[in-house]
């Protein structure tokens, strides 16, 4: 049974009596199969689970979704209790920011104010600042990330990296609906009508690696792409191709494609990795 503790004094004791490598896997609830397999990644590859809960306030802006951000803790802690979790630390925002909103928060560098960070400003900082919060509070030997938010995932590799925290950073890579869709906890927000134009995420991404199976180039790629997705009910934020730590512009070699859009009032997001045939 998953222990649940929600203040820090709890965890620092849970913590202080654990031993042998400790995995993290961090989530804001409303649990679905994606976070399922970070949980299934932790139980490989460590022997002592924690699974924090926690909406965190300060990555949404303004008029995002925080207030109506899913909340399900009850089927979150039967999910974790099936996955044989050990911790589940699910904290209020004041036992989280005692002090209000922290005056010190971690800059995420030049790539946070790009792709996410263009249409989400401050969302990386807000995503590292608790993110490093909860590095420190349950100080993992492993720490579980998914690739469905690669921006993510490479923000906090590069701080783990940066700022020398022991803890190693595991990407596991997206799981999908049977149809292709990036499973997501803004999911629940479509429509039927709404989840049919949803499917133009992956698809655009399905076609831009179907070129490069076929060796077109990272124009060409781009174009497939953009072809795939032309539907009226989604609109387009952003659609590039970068390489694996999301500097623009690669020509050949690894790459990764990556995708957000407005679906009526939802923003979704997914990537894929690209192979780019070696110029000739
Ligand atoms: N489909 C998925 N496959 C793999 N990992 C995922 C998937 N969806 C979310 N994750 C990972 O789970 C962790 C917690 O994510 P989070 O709780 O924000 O869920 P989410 O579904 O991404 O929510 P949202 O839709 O609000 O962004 C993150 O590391 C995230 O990348
Ligand atoms: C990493 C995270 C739990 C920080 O709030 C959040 O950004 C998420 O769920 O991906
Ligand atoms: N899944 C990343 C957290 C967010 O979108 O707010």
């Amino acid at each position: 049974m998953a222990e649940v503790l929600h203040t820090r004094k709890e965890l620092a004791a849970a913590r202080e009596a654990t031993a042998g490598p400790v995995g993290v896997v961090m989530t804001m609830g409303a649990l679905h199969a994606g976070h399922e397999a970070l949980l299934r990644a932790a139980r490989e590859r460590a022997g002592h689970v924690i699974v924090t809960i926690f909406v965190n306030p300060l990555q949404f802006g303004p008029n995002e979704d925080f207030d109506r951000y899913p909340r399900t803790l009850d089927s979150d802690l039967e999910i974790c209790r099936r996955a044989g979790v050990d911790v589940v630390f699910a904290p209020s925002v004041s036992e989280m920011y005692p002090e209000g909103r922290p005056a010190v928060r971690l800059d995420p560098g030049p790539l946070g104010e790009d792709l996410e960070g263009l249409s989400r400003p401050g969302f990386f900082h807000g995503v590292l600042t608790v993110v490093m919060k909860l590095l420190q509070l349950t100080r993992p030997d492993l720490a579980f990330f998914g690739e469905k938010d690669f921006q993510q995932l490479t923000l906090v590799r590069r701080m783990v990296r940066d700022l020398d925290v022991p803890t190693e950073v595991v990407g596991v890579p997206t799981v999908r609906e049977p149809d292709g869709l990036a499973m997501s906890s803004r999911n629940r927000y479509l429509s039927a009508e709404q989840r049919r134009a949803a499917l133009s995420l992956s698809a655009a991404l399905r076609a831009g690696a179907a070129a490069a199976e076929r060796g077109e180039d990272a124009g060409t790629v781009l174009a497939a792409a953009h072809r795939a997705f032309d539907v009226p009910d989604a609109r387009l934020d952003y659609l590039v191709l970068t390489d694996t730590e999301l500097e623009p512009g690669p020509v050949a070699g690894p790459a990764r494609l990556l995708i957000a859009a407005w679906v009526g009032a939802t923003r979704l997001i997914d990537n894929t990795a690209i192979h780019l045939a070696p110029r000739p």
